[in-house]
Parts: C-alpha cells; sequence; structure tokens
C-alpha cells in the first residue's frame, strides 16, 4: 500500500443489527484509475460506498489520500475530496439544471475557480449545456444521471463513487455515460469507483474488477484476464449455473 493508491479498503465489516452483510473486504483503488464494483443483488455493493462515504458505520479501515477516513461524517469525507453518487439519480426536479450545478458548491470562496469547473463540467456534459434553463425534473433518466455526476464533479474531487450509474438506462446511453467517465479518468485524473449489477457493463470500460457476492470479494482482475476464464462468472454465481449466452442465473 503506497501513495499510489488514493483509497485502501481494509477488512471492512459491515454489520446491521445483528446480521452482517460485509466480511472482512479488502481492495485498493490506484490513483487515476476506474475500478468496478459487481455482483448480484445485495451482494452489499451499496453498503460498502456507503461506508466508505461515512453514510455507514463499519468496522477496519479505509485509508482515502493518504489518511484514515472511516468514523468521520459524511460531510468532513466530501470535503476531503470524495464524492459519492448514491443510487437513484437525486436531482432537484424544480430547480434549473444550472442550479442543481451549483447547489453544494455555495461554501466555496473561489468564485472564478467555481465558473471555470460549471464550464468544464459543461464541456464533458453537451446535453446538459443545451438544457441549462431547464427544470431537472424534465431531463430523460440518462440526462439526469449525468447531472447527478456533474454535480459531484463541481467539488473538484479527487475520488468519485458511483453508485449503479446505469440502472434502468438504454445501453446506449449507458456507455454514453461510461465514456465520459473515461475521458474524466484520463483526462482529468479522477480516480473512479463503480457499483454495478452486471459486469458485462464495465468490462470495456473498468480498469480492474472486484467480484462481491455474500459480503466477500470472491474475484479481483483486469478485465481481459478474467474475460479469458469463467472464473467470473463462476465468482458472481457462486456454485450456482448460468445462462453461457444471457448471463443470467439459472434458478
Ligand atoms: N439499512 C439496512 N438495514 C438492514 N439491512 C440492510 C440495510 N441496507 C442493506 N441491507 C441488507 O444488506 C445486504 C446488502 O445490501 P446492499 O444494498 O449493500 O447490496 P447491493 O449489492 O448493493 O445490492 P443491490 O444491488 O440490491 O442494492 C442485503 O441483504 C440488504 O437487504
Amino acid at each position: 500500500m503506497g501513495q499510489d493508491h488514493i483509497l485502501s479498503v481494509t477488512d471492512l465489516r459491515i454489520q446491521y443489527g445483528r446480521v452482517q452483510v460485509l466480511h472482512g473486504v479488502s481492495f485498493d483503488v490506484p490513483a487515476g484509475a476506474l475500478l468496478a464494483i459487481v455482483g448480484p443483488n445485495g451482494a452489499g455493493k451499496s453498503s460498502t460506498l456507503s461506508a466508505i462515504a461515512g453514510g455507514v458505520a463499519g468496522a477496519g479501515d479505509v485509508r482515502f489520500d493518504g489518511r484514515s477516513i472511516l468514523g468521520l461524517k459524511p460531510e468532513a469525507i466530501a470535503r476531503s475530496g470524495l464524492s459519492f453518487v448514491p443510487e437513484g439519480r437525486h436531482v432537484f426536479g424544480s430547480l434549473s439544471v444550472e442550479e442543481n450545478l451549483r447547489i453544494g458548491t455555495f461554501m466555496r470562496g473561489d468564485r472564478q475557480r467555481l465558473e471555470q469547473d460549471l464550464q468544464l463540467v459543461l464541456t464533458y456534459f453537451p446535453k446538459l449545456k443545451e438544457r441549462i434553463r431547464q427544470a431537472g425534473g424534465k431531463l430523460s433518466g440518462g440526462e439526469q444521471q449525468m447531472l447527478v455526476i456533474g454535480r459531484a464533479l463541481m467539488t473538484r474531487p479527487k475520488l468519485m463513487l458511483i453508485d449503479e450509474p446505469s440502472l434502468g438506462l438504454a445501453p446506449r446511453i449507458v456507455e454514453e455515460v461510461y465514456a465520459i467517465l473515461q475521458r474524466l479518468r484520463s483526462q482529468e485524473g479522477v480516480s473512479i469507483l463503480v457499483n454495478e449489477q452486471s459486469s458485462r457493463r464495465v468490462m470495456s470500460f473498468a480498469d480492474e474488477i472486484i467480484v462481491l457476492r455474500d459480503g466477500r470479494v470472491q474475484l479481483k482482475g483486469q478485465p481481459s484476464d478474467l474475460a479469458k476464464s469463467h472464473a467470473l462468472h463462476d465468482a458472481y454465481f457462486g456454485t450456482g449455473t448460468f445462462d453461457r449466452d444471457s448471463g443470467e442465473a439459472i434458478p
């Protein structure tokens, strides 16, 4: 573990009441990488991101940008440069796209830099630029996803955590969202950790994939290596069988 890891999660455990849902999860996010946590429903993906962002309590260690953050308040973690985009696209429906982007940056004193950041976000998301005065609630699902990612970018994060960005979006829009995330990573140097239910969606975008099932890391690796074997399917589905074509579990 060194300075080249923007995030190091070590032996992370999460319990809701008496039920333990994460049983010692460990992984690193190299600085400037796009990593994806994939796994079936209930694997513990959302809980993992929430614990890193300070939303749920966890045990173990989470180091971000060189310091332990587990147990800190979400606002303090966000201020240190970690931006969390939770599942569900929390757009303020009656506010304009611009107001949605500016919200959360009112504490910033550097007005000039803020204007530059707004322009930068609009460069990455031209669809938001076209709809800058439109109410957030009028945007399509894909545009709303872009809006919440754009809003997260307005805080100039070093690391973005994004929970299921592709949920409910058409494949073409998913491609578009991931292409933008890839550009943000390579051109702006933002490190990105996403959750996805399906590994297929992120195979061509992620630098590394972490398979989570039953609250444990089952497998980690580069997509090109994982694609060569059946290990990815076996890790994802456990000992169960699956349809090779659709990738879906066979009950
Ligand atoms: N607030 C909570 N209280 C109690 N149990 C919870 C809570 N949140 C999640 N769980 C349970 O913890 C387990 C892991 O849930 P989590 O949402 O982290 O998984 P996930 O991999 O993100 O799945 P999904 O894709 O369905 O969101 C599940 O069994 C879920 O029912």
